[in-house]
């Protein structure tokens, strides 16, 4: 099993994870499906009793959880997704099925059941696939199940009403989470972890393997409406027969070996156990779907981009839905482009096609209307008007090693008040999305008085004083900053424990704190400046304060997704770059700062904590 073309067969599908489980979101994002999340309202109160096994159980009350979306997404616009994901977790000891603890005396009676003992941990899923013919909906639904065994410690009273006290147990299964304080109480598994978390990736990955190269009938079911009556075909289901997703069929330069897509279509394509049309007895290699998508990356960029520049979010934001001549109108465009933009966003999940018109998506009325609290529509805008000129020239910068010509373009001086406040927003927006997990990264509640060099909008500033009701914060920034900052304080949210400060962190003196923040500055400098504003800080700390750095950490492992801007920022400066741990810790040791200790925050940013040594 080849993991990206397996999880790349639903790349070009819209995909719904029918439920509310962040482990089931987590899971199958990191794994790389793009999905929406729609929780089921299906409520789960089958009879258990009228089931054979426990897992069957499971598996119906996973498929209903799928269909329920399914059916009420196609009800709302008559337009089902592709693709809807249902899943349900069950403990079970003694034949008896352990759900979701009701309060804590029902997490007690649970855990007291398992104390000692092994117990299983069943995970059912229902793929259900959907399609929309004349307004009516037909269902076609695969399902399986996992089982992990999972052993418990002999457990004292007066740990479990410890561990039911944390509040762990009340959204999992069996009253306790493995992935987290639970895992304190287990002495072994056996089987898939991610099963007992709440979702089985490898089976799933089988499962899309059989369904998307050589589908076994005896799994499917199809539906139609209310009933559930057995399947006798399961054509469209795999992309390789044709379902027109498959991005090599509408390509001209794709024909190779696609000429016999034109005969007996139900005849599996040569796939492990299969030769190919040729007749050679090899196998075509599996279909790089995760690469094409990588070759038209920047298509979709610039899209979002010019999507984002027209204001059409904005426009369908408040008058949608909206024909594409009425949205052409308002953005003063024509209508064939627009429609065809339009059509892009809808391919890349930005925007939902109706009856009505287009309409944004959650995501995009959230993220890319340029109103609203996290939007990320000013980013978007400062990316597509400073870093995509900067990235033409990565060649360039890659031969040359942040070439001189490279660094100019990047290093050019914010000149004008709405180029200020452009990039104001743009750090708004990453702020306002990571603030929470960098103030939460470490108990910071020791301290009383903080001061956020180079904090910007104040965006950290607003969840440090949330999170720490004693902690007053000073916003330290340049004075054409901290002029516009009034424009990004929320209403009726205003607190005095935070203050703005105009001030250069290399020139100024710096205001007193308990605990020094540099978010995301340190990498805009070369390592001498570096130096000259740790020993600015270090000299105005006083012992026992500290220091708050937050940055993406170069790590030696190979760069994740989300850590590609930080590796790539190495090439597009000419005078900062990012840093692994051991150069941080390093250089804030060498300015007088102890203990450094590092915690991640989200996928990217991680935290490093110092403390100020005395004087020797
Ligand atoms: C046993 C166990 C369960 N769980 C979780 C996984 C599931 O989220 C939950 C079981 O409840 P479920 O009803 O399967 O799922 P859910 O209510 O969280 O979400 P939805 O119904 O919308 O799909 O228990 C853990 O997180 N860790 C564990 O160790």
């Amino acid at each position: 099993m080849v993991l990206s073309p397996v999880i790349g067969k639903l790349l070009q599908k819209r995909v719904v994870l029918a439920s509310a489980s962040p482990r089931r979101r987590e899971i199958l994002s990191h794994a790389g499906l793009r999905f929406e999340v729609v929780p089921s309202r299906f409520k789960e109160k089958l009879d258990k009793a009228s089931f054979p096994t426990p897992y069957a159980y499971a598996i119906e009350t996973a498929k209903q959880k799928a269909l329920e979306v399914a059916r009420r997404m196609h009800q709302k616009d008559l337009r089902a997704p592709d693709v809807v994901i249902g899943a349900d977790t069950i403990v079970t000891i003694g034949g008896l099925i352990l759900e979701k603890p009701v309060d804590k005396q029902d997490a007690y009676r649970m855990l007291s059941r398992l104390n000692g003992k092994e117990h299983s941990v069943f995970t059912g899923v229902a793929i259900v696939h959907c399609c929309t013919t004349d307004a009516q909906l037909d269902l076609e639904v695969s399902e399986f199940h996992e089982e992990t065994t999972v052993k418990f410690s002999e457990l004292s009273e007066e740990l479990l009403w410890e561990y039911i006290d944390s509040g762990e147990p009340m959204d999992k299964a069996g009253g306790y989470g493995i992935q987290a304080l639970g895992g304190m109480l287990v002495e072994h598994v056996r089987g898939d972890f991610l099963n007992v978390v709440g979702f089985p990736l490898n089976h799933f990955c089988k499962k899309l393997v059989e369904l998307y190269s050589l589908p076994r009938r005896e799994d499917l079911r199809r539906v139609k409406h209310d009933s559930i009556p057995p399947v006798d075909t399961f054509e469209n289901l795999s992309d390789v027969e044709g379902s027109g997703s498959d991005p090599a069929q509408g390509d001209d330069g794709g024909g190779h070996g696609r000429a016999e897509a034109d005969g007996d279509r139900t005849q599996a394509p040569a796939g492990p156990q299969g030769t190919d049309s040729h007749g050679t007895g090899e196998s075509p290699p599996p279909f790089p779907a995760g690469l094409l998508e990588l070759i038209d990356g920047f298509k979709a960029s610039k899209a979002l981009f010019v999507a984002c520049k027209l204001n059409v979010f904005d426009v369908l934001k408040v008058d949608g839905p909206l024909k594409a001549v009425d949205i052409a109108g308002k953005i003063d465009a024509s209508v064939c482009g627009t429609e065809r933009l339009l059509d892009v966003c809808v391919a890349l999940g930005l925007l939902e096609k109706t009856d009505r018109g287009y309409r944004n998506t959650e995501l995009a009325d959230v993220h890319l209307a340029s109103d609203g609290e996290y939007s990320l529509h000013s980013l978007a805008m400062h990316s597509n008007d400073h870093f995509w000129s900067l990235f033409t020239d990565l060649e360039l910068a890659v031969r040359e090693g942040a070439s001189a010509a490279f660094g100019r373009k990047a290093e050019e001086p914010v000149q004008s008040k709405h180029k200020t406040l452009q990039f104001m927003r743009a750090m708004h927006g990453f702020a306002m999305l990571t603030a929470r997990q960098v103030a939460t990264a470490f108990d910071l509640s020791q301290f009383t008085s903080a001061c956020d060099l180079g904090g910007c909008t104040g965006a950290l500033a607003r969840a440090l004083t949330q999170e720490y009701p004693r902690l007053k914060v000073t916003v330290f920034d340049l004075p054409e900053v901290i002029e516009h900052v009034t424009c990004f304080q929320p209403e009726g949210r205003r607190t005095d424990r935070i203050s703005f400060m105009p001030g250069d962190f290399f020139k100024d003196d710096l205001p007193e704190a308990d605990l020094y923040i540099l978010s995301r500055i340190l990498h805009e400098w070369p390592d001498d400046k570096v130096c000259e504003l740790l020993s600015r800080v270090s000299s105005r700390c006083k012992p026992g304060g500290g220091i708050l750095v937050a940055e993406k950490i170069l790590e030696d492992k190979p760069a994740a997704r989300g850590s590609l801007p930080a590796s790539l920022n190495l090439l597009v400066r000419t005078q900062g770059r990012e840093r692994g741990l051991p150069e941080y810790r390093g250089l804030l040791e060498r300015h007088g700062f102890r203990d450094v200790r590092l915690a991640h925050a989200g996928d990217r940013l991680d935290v490093m904590l110092g403390t100020r040594a005395s004087p020797p």
